[in-house]
């Protein structure tokens, strides 16, 4: 069952289009990863099903209702989760309060502990100022945020942007967990390969288009995408 369907968006930052004609589904227990060439679009899209983006056209059926005029916090309300890429933790606050201060979130401290059962690392650092936390730890305090509202879908910019390889599969085994927790994915990475291995379908994007999609496997296999967008193994 489709989710989330992005439906012909066009649209951007000023009067130049930056989207022209995207398209795209994601469906309950889904991860699905976009990818493509650098200034792609892959991060505006994100921004466009969040509400983020000054102009678009198109519609967004989020669960069947068009969202594309929705407020970013309505789409927060109605399921659809959020991780940005930078700025996504408050650094002056502990870890623990940074899940407290979630708004809309009923039974708060209860949630809270559920956080930190799904994110045991965090437990030691309850009371550490969130500034003061590792590039990984930072990425899973602002995934325990999202998910605080036990979103339906969750919407990720480049999770693992910026960590050591390490952390990377830390993040991305994490990911692989959401679909279990009722959470579909829709996530953007510039680690293609690696984020098209624990997906179920991709897309690739070439100036602001979907120039490719279907089955990450498939694409995983297929010598056009491998030469042009994906790269060969290491
Ligand atoms: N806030 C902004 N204002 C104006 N233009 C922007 C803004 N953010 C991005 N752009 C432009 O929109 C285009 C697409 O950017 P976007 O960040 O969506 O690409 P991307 O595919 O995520 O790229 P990358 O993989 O390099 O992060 C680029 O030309 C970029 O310069």
């Amino acid at each position: 069952m489709t989710v989330l369907h992005v439906e012909n968006i066009g649209g951007g930052y000023s009067e130049v289009d930056i989207l022209k004609g995207v398209e795209l589904q994601v469906s309950v227990g889904e991860i699905v990863t976009v990818v493509g060439t650098n200034g792609a679009g892959k991060s505006t899209l994100i921004k466009a099903v969040m509400g983020l983006l000054p102009r678009l056209a198109g519609r967004i059926l989020w669960e069947g209702q068009d969202i594309a005029r929705a407020s970013t916090e309505r789409r927060l309300n109605t399921g659809i989760g959020y991780v940005p890429q930078v700025a996504n933790v408050f650094a002056s606050l502990t870890v623990h309060d940074n899940l407290l201060v979630v708004q809309g979130v009923p039974e708060v401290r209860r949630r809270a502990a559920e956080m930190f059962e799904l994110f045991p690392a965090l437990q030691p650092l309850a009371q550490r100022r969130a500034g003061a936390l590792s590039g990984g730890e930072r990425q899973q305090l602002a995934f325990a945020m999202a998910l605080m509202s036990r979103p339906r879908l969750i919407c990720l910019d480049e999770p693992t942007a910026a960590l050591s390889p390490a952390l990377v599969k830390t993040v991305f085994d994490q990911i692989v967990r959401l679909p279990e927790l009722g959470c579909a994915v829709l996530m953007v990475e510039q680690r293609a390969r690696e984020a098209l291995q624990i997906s179920q379908r991709g897309y690739i994007m070439d100036q602001g288009r979907v120039a490719m999609s279907g089955p990450a496997a498939g694409l995983l296999d297929d010598p056009r995408a491998v030469e042009l967008y994906l790269g060969h193994e290491a």
